[in-house]
């Protein structure tokens, strides 16, 4: 079962105070005034939208980035073996097409100095269905294939931290869940931290203990999934009206702007509401109401809402 709630015995890996990013030529900053702490163990989740920051913020965890500012930066040093600790799979092939899968493992283990028995890799492969294929060109597997490839071949670096950027992206819906299952396995079994970026939002919800949102440069949410859902709660209303915001007035009049967010989407105006709504037959009732739907909350109505929220959309 993924772990909803964090640990106890919570043990930092990662601290970061007011780091600040400004990449050259820019009159913005792409980070600013991020205060992170990641524990041993979590599966966190980066989201926001396109341009929030979040490979920025994915170089300074792995070391590719010095970011322009910061007060505090504790990041994972190289060991005494000057061994890797943290494994970064970005969304590109890091692989070679003209060797074999057992060639790819073989490589990397040699340049990062690393022993595997033949038992250890082949345990690896089996866990991800590739035994079969250890003597096949890369060339020749699937995207899917050569994503779990990436994945296993960077565990076997001995990485405590494993961090994938859009690591499900071009994946079918089967490779997805297969990639999330691997790395929640991996995650329990080798008590490896993992953090990922991601646009997926129900493969963030199912798969991460914590969520950090984003937007702007800013972090504008940091929490455990469970404490956001309670925070938010169990059910949305989602409403749709014909395009005319004028006639929303009487619904939104006693409403607490907090509890809603109203945005544009194809030829509708729609009204997402977050909170238990007392009085919601006036709304499943009237005539100009177009769609009335209550259902559970997912991570993407909280993203719709931080973002809606973000651009003052509120009617
Ligand atoms: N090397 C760079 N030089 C200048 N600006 C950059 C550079 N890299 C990123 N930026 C800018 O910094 C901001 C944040 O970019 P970043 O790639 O970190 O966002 P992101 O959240 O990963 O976006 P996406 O979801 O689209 O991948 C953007 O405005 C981007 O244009």
């Amino acid at each position: 079962m993924i772990p909803w709630r964090l640990k106890e015995s919570i043990v930092s890996l990662i601290s970061m105070k007011n780091v600040c990013q400004k990449y050259k030529g820019n009159d913005f900053f792409s980070l600013k005034n991020i205060d992170l702490e990641i524990s041993k163990g979590e599966i966190l989740g980066l989201i926001g939208p396109n341009g929030a920051g979040k490979t920025t913020l994915i170089k300074i965890l792995s070391g590719l980035l010095v970011p322009t500012s910061y007060d505090e930066l504790k990041l994972l040093k190289k060991n005494d073996k000057k061994n890797t600790r943290v494994g970064l799979i970005l969304n590109s092939n890091q692989l070679y097409d003209e060797l074999t899968v057992l060639e790819n493992i073989k490589f990397s283990l040699s340049l990062f100095k690393q022993k595997r028995t033949m038992d250890e890799i082949d345990s690896m492969l089996k866990l991800v269905d590739l035994y079969d294929r250890k003597s096949k060109l890369v060339r020749t597997l699937s995207t899917g294939m050569k994503q779990k490839l990436n994945i296993i071949k960077t565990m076997m670096l001995n990485v405590e931290l494993l961090i994938l950027d859009e690591p499900t992206s071009g994946l079918d819906p089967i490779s997805k869940v297969e990639i999330n299952n691997l790395l929640s396995e991996l995650s329990q079994k080798f008590k490896v931290t993992v953090i990922i970026s991601s646009h997926v939002m129900n493969e963030v919800e199912r798969l991460c203990s914590r969520v950090v949102f984003l937007n702007k440069g800013m972090i504008i949410e940091n929490c455990s999934m469970g404490d956001l859902f309670d925070k938010f709660g169990k059910k949305i209303y989602e409403i749709h009206f014909p395009c005319e915001d004028g006639k929303l007035k009487p619904f939104t009049e006693n409403m607490n702007p907090e509890d809603y967010i109203v945005f544009h989407q194809n030829n509708s105006t729609v009204m997402m509401i977050f909170h238990e709504l007392s009085d919601f037959k006036k709304f499943s009732s009237n005539d100009f109401i177009e769609s009335f739907q209550e259902r559970r909350i997912q991570l993407e109505d909280i993203f719709f809402y931080y973002i809606y929220k973000n651009k003052e959309s509120v009617v």
